[in-house]
This record gives C-alpha cells, structure tokens and sequence, in this order.
C-alpha cells in the first residue's frame, strides 16, 4: 500500500530518483518482471516515474473488473512518443477513445465481425495451400513464406489485393514499414517511451537519429497510401472486387456521417493491415517451434487429421469441428507464449477507484497477458505444451477460448476471428502436408526471442519434409 497526498494507491515497488523503475525491468522481456511481481505485490501493482501513473493488471479477474467492466473509463490511450514524427497518428491501434477510433471499429467490425469472415475461408484456404507449395520448394525460407501467408490472406481482405510473390509492391513497403517500425514499438520501448517523457525527444538520438525518422515517414505515407492507389486503378477499370475498403467508402459516401471519410477509411484500413500481418506470421512462428520440441504433440494431431479424414485428403474449414485437437493446438499455441504477452496498454480517461486504492486520471494500464496465459492454478504446468489441456473428459473442447490474448473490453482485438480461421487452416494444412523436425532444438540449440511488435523466436535450424500420404 502506498499513501500520497492523502491517497492509498495500489501496492508496487519503489522507484529510484532518476531511474524510476527501469533499472527493476527486464527491458526485452518486462511482463516476466512483472509476473514476479505478482508474486511481491499481488494483481495489481502500481508505479510511477517522472509523473506517469502505471499499473499492471496481472489476473484475469482483475482485467474483468476494470478493462470491461469500466470500459467506458478505461478505453483510451496513452500519448504516443513516437506517433506524430513517425506519421502514426492515423493508427487505430494509438488512436485516443474518440470518434475516429470510433468510425476505425465501424470500419474494422463491419468486414471483420464473427461469422461474416466465413466469407474470406476460399481466400484464407487458397494462400494456405499457396503456403505449402511454397514450402515444398524451398523449405528453408519457411519464415517468409509464413509472413507471406499472414499478409496475402489480409491484403486481400482489405484491399482485395492479390499477392503473387515476394516481390509484390505493397508488400515490400509494408515489410520494410515493420522493419523501421518493430523496434521503436517493442515492449521495453513502448514502456519507456511512453513512461520517461525525456525520452520524447527519443528519436533525435536514436541510432540514425532524424534520419530514420525521415525515412519511416516515407514509408509510412507509401503503406498508407500505396494499396488505395491499386483500389482506385481497379476501380476505374471496373476490377474492383469485394474489400473491406472497397464497402467502407460506399457507406460512408452515401451516409455522409464521417468527415474527411476518405482519410478515416485509409487510415482504418493501414492500421488493419499493421495489426494484422506480424501478429499471425509470429503465432505460426511459435506453433512450428512448439511442434519441433513437442514431436509427440505434433504426432497425435496427424494422426488425428489421418483418422478423421482418411488418406490423403487435406484439411478443408467444413473439417474443423471434426478435428478438436488441432483446435487445442492453436489455443495451445496462443497460450504457451502469446505474441502480444502485454497486449497494447490502455489508459484511464478519469480518476477512479478500485478495492481501496486510487487510480488517477491518465494512468497507463498494462495488461499483463503473460501473467494469465502462465498462471499455473489455471494451467498447471504452464510452460509445458500441452493441447489436451483444452479438451475436457470426453474429447471435446473446453470453453476456454483464450480471448485474453486478443486485448480487453472495447479495444480487443477486431481481427480476433478472422485471426484463428487463418491461424486454424494454416496449422492445419502445414500439418497434414509436413513433419517438422530440429536437431538444433532438441539438442539445445539456442532459439533467440526476438520482441519487437511481437514477441516470436527467430528463424531457427529446421528441417520440413512433405508427409508421404500426402
Ligand atoms: C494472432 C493474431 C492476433 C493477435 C494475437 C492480436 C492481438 C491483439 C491485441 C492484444 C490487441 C490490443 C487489444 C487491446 O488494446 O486490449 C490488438 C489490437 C488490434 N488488432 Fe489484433 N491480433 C491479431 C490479429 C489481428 C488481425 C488479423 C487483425 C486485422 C485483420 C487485427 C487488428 C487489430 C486492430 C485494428 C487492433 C487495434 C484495436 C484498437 O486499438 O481499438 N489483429 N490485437
């Protein structure tokens, strides 16, 4: 418990003069700090340096009790360092709790919500099979042709933009965007840019200074831009599929209710395709190191797909409720390490109070994804991979979908479905289609975490040979 000017604030650790509490934090990975300090302050800690509240929510419970069920207070963002000279103001994902963020959702719900993307399963199963020739080609650039999976299924979605190969204009700017970008946006970062205000002034010194920052702007306005070039040129020559862009600017030119709508439906739209794409490639990312430390897992889901669909034949969606232990390896996937273990922190709008303690306006509010998706009460064993911890007694599924690892309350994920259909007939396919193998791994090869946008392990030694029944 903390007192301050009469006040009783969560309990947290003390923060040093000039440091704050940075010299505590591991700066690559800070939800495992923060998952120790459940165990010293309990769910929900608080801190502040330079002024900036912070408080981490490290159980579910605690999350329910203000991520949703305050949602109207807690839905906002803090202000992002980085958002105005990279050019990210437009970003659904920094946006504020205001009524472009809110025009974003529209957007976002309408082409993304659950069973209307039933509609991109043709889209989603053609580039997983596209997936796989790829990987029979050249198995070895398997982490590419994951991020080229990840992008096509959702560039079409969006844009109705066909991906061919990895040359493909939009995809090039949107990969080199990341690249400029993941940096700046990895979780350490994020956390003290946003908490050490002297470091607003961040990309001044940043290697290459003004410079990169330049750069990224130029890419940024060509990722913004480029894909509704391609659109415009299809549409005047009356090419123009169905797109969630496409369908966002009819009905907002016809119900005239957004201004400057064309701005609002570029900028919702880019912020769907940043979300999207690293977010899905980091998840197949850690389902393929998962299988080649758990060859017993990876076993008993193709004999599952073998038993269910007979030789031969490859997965199709009409499958999936035949087939619920590949379903528990994606759920098992999304929980064993989640790509977002600290989801996008939120932050209060107004002063508030929680149990006893206060909870000033503008707090920054960290979700501590890791600390639930580990909690060993729930999943004894956590850091063991284990899917049938998602089936109940008689086979079938558990209601334990693991939404907590798409975000919280009015800000979670609006992907979210279209994310596990794409997620599902991958893992799938890539089952049915290969053994994954790595003596690297099981020999205790180093596999190196890279956590940027997301957190995923690097391409590392694998070998991927084709199943001979299939
Ligand atoms: C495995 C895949 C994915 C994971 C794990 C994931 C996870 C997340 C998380 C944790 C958030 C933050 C939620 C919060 O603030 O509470 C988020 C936000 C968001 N995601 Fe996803 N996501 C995935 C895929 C996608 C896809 C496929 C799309 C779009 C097609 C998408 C679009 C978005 C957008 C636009 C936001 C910003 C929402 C807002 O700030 O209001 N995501 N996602």
């Amino acid at each position: 418990r903390r007192e301050r000017d009469g006040k009783t604030y969560p309990p947290g650790p003390s923060p040093l003069p000039l440091l704050g509490v940075a010299h505590l934090l591991d700066a690559s990975a800070p939800w495992t700090t923060f998952s120790d300090w459940k165990a010293e302050y309990g769910d929900v800690v608080y801190f502040r340096q330079f002024g900036q509240d912070v408080l981490v929510l490290n159980s579910e419970e605690a999350v329910k009790d203000l991520l949703e069920r305050r949602s109207s207070n807690y839905s906002d963002r803090m202000d992002m360092a980085v958002r105005e000279p990279y050019g990210l103001n437009f970003d659904t994902i920094f946006h504020g709790h205001d009524e472009t963020w809110r025009a974003h959702r529209r957007i976002a719900h309408q082409g993304l919500r659950e069973h209307h993307v039933d509609i991109y399963q043709p889209t989603q199963l053609r580039f997983a099979e596209a997936l796989m020739n790829s990987l029979e080609e050249s198995p070895e650039q398997y982490y590419s042709y994951f991020q080229r999976f990840a992008a096509s299924v959702v560039l079409s979605a969006i844009y109705d933009h066909d991906v061919i190969d990895e040359n493909d204009p939009i995809l090039k700017s949107v990969t080199e965007t990341n690249d400029i970008l993941g940096p700046l946006q990895s979780p350490g970062n994020t956390i003290l840019f946003n908490v050490f205000p002297l470091l607003k002034y961040i990309p001044t010194w940043f290697p290459g200074g003004w410079r990169n920052v330049t750069a990224a702007r130029v890419k940024v306005d060509r990722t913004l831009n480029m894909p509704f070039e391609y659109l415009e040129k299809k549409i005047a020559s009356g090419n123009a599929g169905n797109s969630i862009a496409l369908e966002a600017m009819e009905r907002f030119r016809d119900t005239n209710k957004v201004a400057d709508f064309e701005k609002v439906v570029k900028g919702a739209c880019c912020s769907l395709y940043g979300a999207a794409s690293e977010t899905t490639s980091s998840t197949l990312m850690i389902f393929l190191l998962a299988m080649v430390k758990y060859p017993d897992v990876q076993k008993r889901a193709q004999e599952e797909i073998d038993r269910a669909l007979g030789p031969g034949r490859l997965p199709e969606f009409a499958d999936r409720s035949s087939l619920p232990y590949i379903e528990a390896v994606c759920r098992e996937t999304l929980r064993w390490h989640p790509v977002a273990p600290l989801a996008v922190p939120h932050s209060a709008t107004n002063d508030d109070m929680y149990k006893d303690w206060y909870i000033p306006k503008d707090t920054v509010v960290i979700a501590n994804v890791w600390a639930m998706s580990q909690n060993p009460e729930k999943y004894p064993s956590p850091s063991s991979f284990k899917p049938e911890r998602f089936l109940d007694g008689k086979g079938g599924l558990t209601d334990d979908s693991l939404t907590y690892a798409f975000g919280f309350g009015r800000r979670i994920c609006p992907g979210r479905h279209f994310a596990t259909n794409s997620l599902w007939i991958a893992i799938a396919r890539l089952l049915a289609g290969f053994t994954f193998e790595s003596e690297y791994v099981r020999a205790g090869g180093v596999v190196k975490w890279h956590n940027a946008v997301t957190s995923m392990p690097e391409p590392f030694p694998c070998l991927i040979t084709p199943r001979k029944s299939h």
